[in-house]
């Protein structure tokens, strides 16, 4: 059960509505290439229109680390989003200051304004108090749904919350109801694929996935520091040097726990980060010294692949490669095609993740995308999210 104030509990009609939103997207040269978390956004967006709220959304996009990044600018989201809603949207190029005072006080019933970058200000990921207070004096009423931010303490996902009325939007809801279903008491086998980029986010979640997993899948930018810990050289894949201990400790306690954790067998390994790159497949010991190890090798993807067809429960969060680029997409690839063929019921978190489904032509075929890859697999370890504790209850 979600203990929440959602926005169906609360009267918005002619309020100032600050909603936190994920319009974190992959974008590629300033366009969007996956406009899921988009689409996701709308049904807020469209019921606060349609009942009279001036809607105020923010975002963060990529990891500016405070400073104002022209390619991280919200400006082309702020154009899709309003051709996607069929209603103008009027972006702002900053989040807080007189100009965004000014231009919310003008706003009427169903007008919705778009705020630039939230991490552009340095404050934001501290959860300073003063940014905070800030965002919070913009609005009546504070609506977080931003469910792939939810598991971050930041100004706009957490901080705001403790100065206005807040409350939850639907798709938080939707995602809690969701996800709380298929893990709360997991069909089994129960496999989890882990990859991507984001070794230090990631790795620690785990700890915990190893006591509630029968199959843990490593793959992507993530492997490679297990690599390192069995003992391996790397070149120059992706590592997270003071994390090679910890991988260590994990592979122990899978043994200790019987929980089977798969790592890749083999690679595909590129001369250089780029599709042009010379490119071979290599054993997973055999990776040479200037290279670097950029997809999961054919051996691991179809052992992996045919773990995915016998399990009942499969979550994905991270790419196993990296499959913007055309040489190294294989991998990903297949674990999505499994993943549409499976008659296990398959969720896939994260915004690359989503992504690559979608670039495969199988989204329609997974039964749940969620739009949070981290927030996804804290709930799955048993976590409580800051941006949903931080709401009112029920
Ligand atoms: N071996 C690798 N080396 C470097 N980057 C990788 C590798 N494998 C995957 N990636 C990259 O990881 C990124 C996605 O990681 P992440 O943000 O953790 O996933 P998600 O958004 O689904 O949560 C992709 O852009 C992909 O190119
Ligand atoms: O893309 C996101 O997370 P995800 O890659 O775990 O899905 C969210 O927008 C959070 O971004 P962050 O990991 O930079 O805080």
């Amino acid at each position: 059960m979600f203990s929440k104030k959602t926005m169906n509990d609360i009267d918005v009609q002619g309020k100032r509505v600050f909603v936190r939103v994920d319009f974190n997207v992959p974008m590629e040269n300033g366009s969007i290439t996956d406009e899921t978390r988009i689409r996701a956004a709308i049904p807020t967006i469209e019921q606060l229109v349609n009942r009279g709220a001036k809607v105020i959304l923010a975002s963060h996009l990529g990891r500016p680390k405070g400073e104002v990044k022209k390619e991280m600018r919200l400006t082309a989201v702020g154009v899709r989003l309003s051709e996607l809603i069929g209603k103008p949207v009027t972006k702002l190029d900053e989040s807080i200051g007189t100009k965004v005072e000014e231009t919310v006080a003008n706003m009427k019933e169903g007008d919705i304004v778009l705020l630039e970058n939230v991490r552009f200000h340095k404050g934001e990921e501290k959860n300073d108090e003063e940014l905070a207070k800030s965002f919070a004096a913009l609005a009546d009423i504070y609506i977080n749904d931003a469910f792939g931010a939810a598991h971050r303490a930041h100004a706009s996902t957490e901080g705001i919350a403790k100065y206005i009325p807040a409350v939850s939007g639907l798709l938080i809801e939707k995602e809690l109801v969701v996800l709380g279903k298929a893990l709360s008491n997991p069909d089994r086998p129960f496999t989890a694929i882990i990859g991507g980029s984001k070794v230090k986010d990631k790795i620690g979640v785990i700890e915990n996935l190893l006591d509630k997993v029968d199959h843990l899948l490593i793959g992507g930018g993530l492997s490679y520091t297990f690599s390192k810990a069995m003992g391996y050289s790397i070149g120059k894949s992706l590592l997270e040097e003071d994390k090679i201990e910890l991988a260590q400790h994990f592979i122990q306690k899978a043994k200790e726990k019987g929980v089977q954790l798969h790592l890749p067998v083999d690679a595909i390994v590129g001369s250089e980060f780029s599709k042009d790159a010379e490119r071979k497949t290599v054993d997973i010991d055999s990776i040479p010294e200037t290279w670097m190890g950029l997809d999961i090798g054919p051996k691991t993807a179809s052992e992996y692949a045919e773990i995915i067809k016998n399990s009942k429960l499969i979550i994905w969060n991270g790419p196993m490669g990296v499959f913007e680029m055309e040489p190294f997409a294989n991998g990903t690839k297949t674990v999505a095609l499994a993943m549409a063929e499976t008659e296990g019921y398959t969720v896939i978190g994260g915004g690359d993740s989503a992504a690559a489904v979608e670039k495969f032509g199988v989204a329609e075929k997974m039964d749940h995308i969620s739009t949070g890859g981290g927030a996804s697999l804290e709930l799955m370890e048993g976590k409580q999210l800051p941006g949903i504790v931080a709401l009112n209850d029920k």
